[in-house]
């Protein structure tokens, strides 16, 4: 062809200034679009053959990125179907700004320029956020098609001429800029390749690498090794998520698994997600072993659209709750180009979300039918994800109501119903409310579980993270139910069945007791009480009221309850006055022996809550030995 110059067409004096400004933070993403491009090239010309509309030879599929850096060049190359010059006038130089005066006004309101890129079909002009010049050199499919190349300096005038290629496919070779020239490292475009190409569906190739291979045997016979060197291929070009499920073994999964997420453990199951319509979605989710730790599990799930990776960033895309999740989710039908509020909005994200959602329910659901002693045995690792799901997102809780259970501090597990059978005889109040008793750590409140168990009480065990959520959650779903942690009162007022204890002291004795006690601890947000408890129940009990305490933990946990977490601690302290500690106190005639056994008596109530620490603990330590 004959040389010619022109002037892209674009209404607007120079854009490249601006991509380059706008795409700074994130300008690696040239050689996914690159790459994509290349990619999407050999699909087309695959996709011809199989509609009979071109003839010639396919040959092996293959895209090559090249670094040179001596010349300062990356060359990206593929055998797809090229270009003829009209097509580069066509696709190159109009269409690719046909939108640009639209862009120019959206990107002065964009934040992020992954927003945007892509939306105007700039992905080839990202090329400028790294390069001065870029080349492109093609020969089409078409037959009698000439080889045609193309320049551009990144200003808005280009010089076409004849090209150099002879064989099908098409070289972007771009003259990396001074401040780019990390791009020129290989371990750098390796990285990059690795991120975004690494399951793209047809082979992309990056030099070569070393491999140690079989060759035959010394004369001992001992196997002979050689070094060769291989095409350095990136990607799996069919990764298990394009694969059907049928075709699949665990270790497929567990394999897929190990190469997303090299230092993790096994995960504990999987779900193969595919579905066509009304969106194109397919995945798999992994449920990692979450443990307790589930802050730092997220941004684990990748999205990718047509095996491009695109980010690991999905929140609104998944629900909250299915972040602890890992694994992968391809769609196309994902607006990866646009705004995060207007990601919010998109019916078929809404769509998505509910999808993903259900598929989580049922397989859980199967899992508890199917196998309950291993889904039980999974519940340490599973139970902080169910929960959180249940707290956060209303049709999961309607599903989870049935799979949920609840484990008491001997180690067994109930669903919410069985729970609800197994402890209604004896815990219904006098308001036929029932009460369900839990402890946050048994080994320090044993005084109090213990106490629970003398009375026929159940206590379960909620140490988690969400827990205090999740008890708030039940308390609203579950219908005349309270839950209270074992010492937010005595044994008698947690479950108040009315039953009137008489008391062994008079009116003047009880008021006595209790002026006494007051004179003897000293200790602030003490609220102090006489009261009629069962003889062989402690002389001394401190309770913390179990709303505040609750709200308290929410606060310290974080979110906007900074309202609670300055509350000052507040405790009750109940003297049991049938006790025979109360009668013998009240016989003392020296008042610093009766003073001395309160202090012991409520000592021991400290020690039981585990509150007694410090000066205190020496001071009842040297107590005690003297009383010995
Ligand atoms: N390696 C290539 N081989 C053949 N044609 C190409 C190649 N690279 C780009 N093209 C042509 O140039 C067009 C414009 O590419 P560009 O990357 O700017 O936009 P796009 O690929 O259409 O959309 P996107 O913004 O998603 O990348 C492509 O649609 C394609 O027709």
């Amino acid at each position: 062809m004959a040389q010619e110059k022109g002037t892209i067409s674009i209404h607007t004096e120079n854009i490249f200034p601006i991509i380059k400004k706008f795409l700074y933070s994130d300008h690696e993403i040239f050689l996914r679009e690159l790459v994509s491009n290349a990619v999407d090239a050999i699909q087309k010309a695959k996709r011809l053959v199989s509609l009979g509309q071109f003839h010639g030879e396919l040959g092996e599929p293959l895209v090559q990125v090249k670094v040179d850096a001596k010349a300062k060049t990356i060359t990206i190359s593929d055998n797809g179907i090229g270009m003829t010059a009209d097509e580069i006038k066509k696709y190159i130089n109009q269409v690719a700004f046909s939108g640009a005066s639209e862009f120019l006004e959206k990107y002065k309101e964009a934040k992020d320029a992954h927003e945007i890129i892509g939306q105007f079909g700039l992905g080839f002009y990202s090329a400028f956020m790294v390069a001065d010049k870029v080349e492109i050199q093609t020969l089409s499919y078409q037959p009698g098609a000439e080889p045609a190349k193309w320049v551009c300096d990144g200003s808005t005038n280009f010089e076409m001429d004849a090209g150099n290629r002879s064989e099908r496919g098409t070289d972007v070779i771009l003259y990396i800029n001074e401040e780019n020239k990390e791009f020129l490292e290989e371990y750098k475009i390796q990285e990059i390749l690795d991120k975004y190409a690494k399951f793209l569906p047809v082979p992309v190739q990056f030099g070569t690498r070393t491999e140690t291979q079989r060759d035959g045997e010394d004369e001992e016979g001992k196997p002979k090794y050689k070094e060769v060197e291989v095409p350095n291929i990136i990607n799996t070009v069919q990764p298990i998520w394009t694969k059907a499920p049928t075709e699949l073994k665990d270790e497929d999964y567990l394999a897929f698994y190990k190469e997303l997420y090299p230092f993790s453990d096994d995960p504990l199951f999987w779900i193969h997600l595919n579905v066509d319509y009304p969106f194109n979605l397919t995945g798999v989710l992994y449920f990692p072993k979450i443990k307790n730790n589930f802050e730092l599990q997220r941004n684990k799930i990748r999205l990718f659209s047509r095996q491009v990776f695109i980010t690991d960033d999905v929140k609104d895309i998944v629900p909250e709750f299915l972040m602890l999740l890992h694994g992968v989710i391809d769609s196309p039908d994902i607006p990866l180009n646009v705004s995060r509020s207007f990601l919010q909005a998109d019916s078929n994200v809404k769509k998505i979300n509910t999808y993903i959602t259900r598929k989580v329910a049922d397989k859980l659901a199967e899992l508890f039918k199917n196998d309950r002693k291993a889904y039980e045995e999974k519940w340490s690792d599973i139970g902080l994800f169910v929960k959180y799901g249940a707290i956060s997102e209303p049709k999961f809780w309607e599903r989870a109501k049935d799979f949920v259970l609840l484990s008491n501090i001997k180690k067994e597990f109930f669903t919410l119903n069985e729970y609800r059978d197994k402890v209604a005889p004896q815990q219904t109040d006098k308001n036929n409310n029932i009460v369900y008793l839990y402890a946050t750590n048994p080994e320090k409140q044993h005084a109090y579980t213990n106490a629970a168990d003398k009375k026929g009480y159940d206590v379960l065990l909620l140490d988690g993270p969400v827990d205090n959520h999740f008890i708030s959650h039940l308390e609203r779903e579950l219908e005349k139910t309270y839950i209270k942690r074992v010492d937010a009162d005595t044994i008698e007022k947690l479950i108040d069945k009315d039953e009137k204890i008489e008391s062994s002291l008079s009116e003047e004795q009880t008021k006595q007791l209790e002026e006494l006690y007051k004179s003897a601890i000293t200790k602030p947000n003490m609220e102090i009480s006489v009261e009629n408890l069962a003889a062989d129940a402690l002389p001394v009990t401190i309770t913390i009221d179990e709303y505040t305490r609750r709200m308290k933990d929410m606060a310290a946990l974080g979110g906007n309850m900074d309202f609670y977490s300055t509350l000052p601690d507040h405790y009750k302290v109940t003297v049991n006055a049938n006790h025979p500690l109360a009668t013998k106190i009240l016989s003392e005639s020296s008042k610093e022996k009766q003073a001395a056994l309160a202090q012991q008596a409520f000592d021991l109530a400290l020690l039981a809550q585990g509150m007694l620490t410090g000066p205190d603990l020496t001071a009842f330590v040297e107590r005690s030995v003297k009383m010995i």
